[in-house]
């Protein structure tokens, strides 16, 4: 079954998606087949029956004519969910024609557009729809327009906001670059983007179309005599409500279950298309298989990881993209953490800062830093100890903040300093990580600092405190070469002056190489190899990491070395050794038992492999290992 469909189903057996599938199902079939099965009998005048109350031939009482008001309640279905549909599919036409138009008309129209739908929007719905229907005047097509058009602006706005969203996706600009025309980028580029989430918004807005449409039918200016809607059958029971309260029960029970059953389905719908998160939740994420235990660590192990996962609740269970890692970094130590995208690198940065957010789990057997365990730290020892770098700082700065003022609040929060003294602060440590001119700059704005000072700021920020861990998150990936070595060399300094130790995540091997004692590498959420810089590798997947590396002493005229295939996502990991499909090692062993992080007979070094074998880091000699 395809992922999709896969999620339907988690979907439909969900309390919610079961409610609406059987609501709907109900809808369907009654608005099919109730005017087929029981349209003459709703129509059937019976004199002899006239106003009567609920009986075993009329469950529901009859109308005025002695009509059975149970018939008629269930053959009105097709045309109240019908015109409800009709209406929502002009609201939602038209609010798609509004809100696209004014990214192609001229800029005077657009504004003057876009004003309109503003105003329209401000204005109660109801209100409008009742506006509209006077205007186009007293009937069935009346009413089926003054409701359409009555939710068309909230629908034009919709579609305002999300287009905007998506116009400033790099794949817009680049199509716009290409030379696409506007309603060619509209039609292709944007409006498939914003479909899913219209979808949703137009089957909750049909239960509010139902509702309206039988707001009109009530007041007399929406369906009109012979025919009959929801509304209209609640106006005549209300009549006779003190005779026969069940007439008008009957149609206002239907009113709210069809709305129910829209609002419903719109629920479910969002949960299965991403717009909304609606997960089965089936109880804790699962545990890894027993491993073997993190030998003890070192006295002054600043950071102390065993075991750490990381889950996150998916339609079909748990997802588990961090699978059991363990590693201790020393005070003052630079630890590199290296893999391909998705292995797992950036969860374990966030795990170790205490920045997973829900709905994501984080479970491990120890989670120390600096001697306890990290969920007892409080925001202020982990504030001023602990240190984060991101990739992108832009993203990471206020960019409505200056500088100055966002490092000085780190001082005034943790260390309660004046707000004097902690910019005073925040000059000193600016000065400190090289950025020219500090006193100026600490007054500027993040999109005044080129991107190389705005990662020196940001690792300023972290020194505002007393460090002892730096955690870098690919901090370099974003800097052209020579930034790259500035910050590098930054982070190097840092960890002498300061005796910070550093936990560096990077897809890069050479910068990790270049800058740590210790490289971790990880692979589907596994550390597969732990070992000292400069020493032999011997996991394949980390001689094939190196063996893609290019330096000076590449030879160009052989093609670039790849590793074949791709990694595991986290919910498809193969039972064995996650690598094994593309390890050129892999034998029977490697496909059904899952390898376990095991010190070699090298000091510090562990490697989880059946088949290790040993080349030293640069790639000169080597020698085969234990096979
Ligand atoms: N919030 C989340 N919900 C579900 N899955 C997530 C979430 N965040 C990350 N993942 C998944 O976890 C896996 C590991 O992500 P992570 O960002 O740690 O990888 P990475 O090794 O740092 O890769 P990259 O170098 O591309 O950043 C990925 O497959 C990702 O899709």
């Amino acid at each position: 079954m395809t992922r999709r469909g896969s999620r339907w189903t988690a979907a439909v057996r969900t309390p919610v998606g079961a409610c609406s599938a059987v609501l709907l199902a109900l809808v369907v079939v009654l608005s099919v087949l109730a005017p087929l099965l029981w349209g003459d009998g709703a129509a059937a005048i019976d004199t002899d029956a006239i106003g009567q109350g609920p009986s075993g031939a009329h469950p529901f009482g009859t109308d005025s004519l002695g009509r059975d008001l149970l018939l008629r309640t269930l053959v009105a279905t097709r045309l109240s969910v019908g015109l409800a549909v009709l209406a929502t599919a002009i609201g939602a036409g038209t609010g798609v024609v509004l809100g696209t138009l004014p990214s192609v008309l001229p800029r005077w129209a657009a504004r003057l557009l876009t004003a309109v739908v503003d105003i329209a929007v401000a204005f109660p719905g109801l209100l409008l729809a009742l506006f509209l229907a006077v205007i186009f005047g007293v009937g069935t097509q009346g009413a089926v327009l003054a409701i359409g058009f009555a939710t068309a602006p909230a629908f034009a706005r919709l579609v305002q906001t999300l287009s905007a969203s998506v116009s400033g996706r790099d794949y817009v600009a680049a199509a716009r670059i290409a030379g696409v025309g506007r309603i060619r980028l509209l039609a292709r580029h944007v409006l498939p983007n914003i479909g899913e989430p219209l979808i949703v918004n137009a089957t909750i807005g049909a239960g509010s179309a139902l509702l309206a449409f039988a707001g009109l039918s009530f007041l007399g200016i929406g369906v009109q005599a012979p025919d009959y809607d929801w509304g209209r059958l609640l106006r005549e029971g209300l009549d006779g409500i003190y005779v026969n309260p069940a007439a008008a029960l009957a149609p206002a029970a239907a009113v709210v279950l069809a709305g129910l059953a829209f609002n419903l389905v719109g629920e479910t719908v969002a949960a299965v298309v991403g717009v909304r998160t609606r997960v089965t939740r089936r109880g804790a994420p699962p545990r890894p298989a027993a491993r073997a235990a993190l030998p003890e660590p070192p006295a002054d192990a600043v950071l102390v990881v065993d075991n750490l996962r990381v889950a996150f609740p998916a339609p079909a269970g748990w997802t588990v993209p961090v699978r059991g890692v363990s590693f201790h970094v020393r005070a003052g130590e630079a630890v590199g953490v290296v893999g391909e995208s998705g292995s797992g690198k950036s969860l374990t940065a966030l795990a170790v800062s205490r920045l997973v957010e829900a709905p994501g789990v984080v479970t491990a057997d120890r989670l120390e830093f600096d001697g306890k365990p990290l969920d007892t730290a409080s925001d202020r020892q982990l504030g001023t100890a602990l240190a984060m770098v991101f990739q992108d700082p832009m993203t990471s700065f206020n960019p409505a903040r200056r500088v100055g003022g966002q490092l000085a609040e780190v001082s005034e929060q943790h260390h309660g300093l004046s707000r004097r003294r902690a910019f005073a602060r925040a000059v000193d440590r600016l000065a400190a990580v090289r950025v020219p001119a500090a006193e100026r700059r600490a007054r500027q704005y993040p999109h005044e600092f080129s991107g190389g000072m705005r990662q020196r700021a940001m690792i300023g920020m972290g020194l505002m405190g007393r460090p002892k861990l730096i955690v870098a998150d690919e901090p370099t990936t974003a800097l052209d070469v020579t930034v790259q070595r500035q910050v590098l060399r930054l982070l190097a300094r840092t960890r002498e002056t300061e005796g910070a130790a550093i936990l560096l995540i990077s897809h890069d091997i050479a910068v990790v190489a270049q800058t740590c004692e210790r490289m971790l590498v990880m692979y589907a959420g596994r550390i597969v190899e732990d070992l000292p810089t400069g020493s032999p590798a011997q996991h394949p997947y980390t001689r094939a990491l190196l063996a893609t590396t290019v330096d000076l002493e590449t030879d160009r005229d052989r093609p670039l070395e790849v590793i074949p295939g791709r990694p595991p996502e986290p919910g498809q990991v193969p039972e064995g050794c996650a690598f094994a499909a593309r390890c050129p090692l892999v034998s029977d062993r490697c496909r059904t038992e899952d390898p376990v992080l095991e010190a070699t007979d090298r000091p510090g070094h562990r490697v989880a492999c059946w088949h290790p074998q040993v080349r030293v880091l640069s790639g000169q000699s080597q020698e085969e290992g234990a096979a």
